[in-house]
Formats: structure tokens, C-alpha cells, sequence
């Protein structure tokens, strides 16, 4: 077997894979750019990508392939319909940062409910050190806020909304889910729809695949449904908000804060018009790093080598 790992460097260094244990040539490469890929790509039987997209043309040029792992969960990097046609196993890797991802959504929601970032940069300016008393409050800043009793609507019934609910629950949040499937409830959680979701949540906080039906899924319509008050929390993939139409809704105090772990481009330029936004107080982006604790990245690393092992030996795939 042949096996190229495309983006060997997205996953961190202090992160062993174990060696398969079936016969095989394992060649990698830090990263892969798209001219890269179809060369690298020539006589492999098994491609690992994180990031790297395989697209119809990849496939088309590298007819060698049997398997493509995806060292993430998510996996809107594959032409999934390509490779089903032509029965090319893809694999994900699930539930392997579930843990992190909720917590960072939820340190997401935290930082901009506590304005923290408001706050670290008056104190930065010397703004505290000058005030006369033992606090020191922005006028021109929403208020502080609590957590406890506000609406947390989850877009999404999966692994990662779930861990988000039931730390919602120790918040003592009411949490309510958005499931495209028609589902009414998860255990005794109620799901709404979409719409009602946006309306009513103080917290909306996105867990649902980047697919064609989620791309843009919140846009300016949508955004045009939600509270003010509200704060948008996007761990999923950046596509699925309309960046431009959340940057107008910062602006205009349509929307009172957003936390973003994902973006359209990643990564962002820096002449884009959300590194043009750094600066809002109300806006707050990580690096794609909510996945990135050095456990998860092990427990990937653990679970696709396990599921590849399980394809050689004609075993079904199970995570
Ligand atoms: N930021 C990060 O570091 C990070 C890490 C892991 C996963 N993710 C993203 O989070 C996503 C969710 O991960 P998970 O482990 O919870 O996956 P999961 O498969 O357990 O759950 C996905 C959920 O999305 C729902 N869904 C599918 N289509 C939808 C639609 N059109 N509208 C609304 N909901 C829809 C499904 O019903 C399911 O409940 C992944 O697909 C990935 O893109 C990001
Ligand atoms: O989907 C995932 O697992 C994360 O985005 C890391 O790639």
C-alpha cells in the first residue's frame, strides 16, 4: 500500500502516528498546494488529507486511489459523491475532539459575555491604572452579562452540540437544538426550527457539517431574525455564515458579539474584511484551534491509523 499524507504538518509535531501494521510505503509532506497534490498523488493507494482538497479533477488524475482519510472530522475538503461513484473509501475521524471543541465554544461565549477582550485592551491602554476607583467600567461597551438563564440554541443534534448542551446545563442555560431532520427532541431537549432558533436564542452556537445545504446558512436573512442581544459562536467551518452579511450585522449593532474558530478562507488574508475588523472588540477569532489540544490531535492520530488497518484487512470501518 501506498499512503501519502498530504498535510503531515497541520497535525502538531508532538503527535506520533503509529506505524500501520500491514505492509506499506508511508511518504508525507508538511503541506501540499494544489499544483502539488495530482503529482504527489501518482501511485498512491491511500491519500491523508486534512486540508488538502480532493476534488473531482484530483480524482480523476489519480486513479490509484482505493482510500482517502481524513485527519478531521469534518469532510467538505472530499468530493464525497466522486469517490462514492467510484467506491473510493472516505473516512473521517469523529468524536475525537468533542471534549475541546465544546469547551472552546464555550470560552467563545464566555470571553464575549465577560467583554474580555474590551477589557484586556483598556487595561493594555493604561485605562484602569488611571481610573479612581477599585473597577473600571467601558461606557461605550454592551453590558457585562450571566449566562445562567439564557437561551442557547445549538444548530446541529451531533457529537459536538451535544457535549455543548450538557455543559449549557452546568451553566443553568436552556438550551434548545436546531436538527434538519425532522427530529423533535434530543433526550428532553426540544428542537425548534431554524427560523424559531434565531429568534429566539440569546447564544446561537453552530455545529452542523459544511455541506451544500449548510453553506451560507446564516446569512443576511437569517441574521435579520436574530435578537440584537444576541451572540453568534461558529466552531463548524466558515462557510456556513455569510461573513460579509455578519460584519454588517457587528456594525450595525444588529448583533451584539461574535465568536469565530472558523472562516471562509483560512488562512484569512490580511487585507480581508474580517482581519479589517480585528479591531471590534465584539468580534473574537481563533486560528482554527479549537480541535488542537495535544490529546485530541494524538486520538485522531490513534483512531485513523485504527480505521485504516480495519479497511486493509476488509473489516468495516467503525470509529
Ligand atoms: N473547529 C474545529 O476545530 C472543529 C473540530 C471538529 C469538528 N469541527 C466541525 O464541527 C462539525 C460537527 O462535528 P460533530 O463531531 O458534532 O459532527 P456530528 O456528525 O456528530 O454532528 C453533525 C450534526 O450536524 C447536523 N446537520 C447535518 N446537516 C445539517 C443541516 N443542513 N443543518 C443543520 N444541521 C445539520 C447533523 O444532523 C448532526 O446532528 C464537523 O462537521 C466539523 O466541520 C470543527
Ligand atoms: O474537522 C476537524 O476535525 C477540525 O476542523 C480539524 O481539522
Amino acid at each position: 500500500m501506498n499512503i501519502v499524507f498530504l498535510d503531515r504538518a497541520t497535525i502538531g509535531p508532538s503527535v506520533q502516528f503509529p506505524k500501520p501494521a500491514f505492509n506499506h510505503k508511508w511518504a508525507e509532506y508538511p503541506q501540499t498546494t494544489r499544483e502539488q497534490t495530482i503529482a504527489r498523488l501518482q501511485g498512491a493507494d491511500v491519500a491523508i488529507t486534512n486540508k488538502v482538497i480532493i476534488d473531482k479533477a484530483v480524482l480523476d488524475a489519480c486513479p490509484t486511489l482505493q482510500y482517502i482519510a481524513v485527519a478531521a472530522t469534518g469532510m467538505n475538503v472530499v468530493d464525497l459523491n466522486t469517490c462514492a461513484e467510484r467506491g473510493i473509501t472516505v473516512a473521517n475521524v469523529s468524536d475525537y475532539a468533542t471534549q475541546d471543541v465544546a469547551e472552546h465554544a464555550f470560552m467563545l461565549m464566555l470571553a464575549l459575555t465577560k467583554q474580555v477582550k474590551a477589557y484586556s485592551a483598556a487595561l493594555a491602554q493604561g485605562q484602569w491604572q488611571a481610573s479612581k476607583q477599585f473597577c473600571f467600567f467601558l461606557d461605550d461597551q454592551p453590558p457585562i452579562s450571566t449566562l445562567r438563564g439564557k437561551v442557547l440554541g445549538l444548530i446541529g443534534t451531533g457529537n459536538i452540540a451535544q457535549a455543548t448542551a450538557k455543559i449549557a446545563k452546568a451553566f443553568a442555560m436552556e438550551v434548545i437544538y436546531y436538527s434538519p431532520s425532522g427530529r423533535t427532541a434530543v433526550g428532553n431537549v426540544n428542537c425548534v426550527s431554524l427560523n424559531e432558533l434565531l429568534a429566539i436564542s440569546d447564544i446561537i452556537s453552530i455545529h452542523c457539517p459544511l455541506t451544500e445545504h449548510t453553506q451560507t446558512l446564516i446569512g443576511k436573512k437569517q441574521l435579520a431574525l436574530i435578537k440584537p442581544s444576541a451572540l453568534l459562536i461558529n466552531t463548524a467551518r466558515g462557510p456556513i455564515v455569510d461573513i460579509n452579511a455578519l460584519l454588517n450585522a457587528l456594525h450595525n449593532n444588529k448583533l451584539a458579539g461574535a465568536g469565530l474558530d472558523v472562516l471562509p478562507e483560512e488562512p484569512p488574508t490580511q487585507s480581508s474584511a474580517i482581519m479589517q475588523a480585528l479591531d471590534n472588540p465584539r468580534l473574537i477569532i481563533t486560528p482554527h484551534t479549537a480541535w488542537a489540544s495535544h490529546n485530541a490531535m494524538q486520538n485522531l492520530a490513534n483512531q485513523l491509523i485504527k480505521k485504516l488497518e480495519a479497511f486493509v484487512a476488509g473489516q468495516p470501518a467503525s470509529d
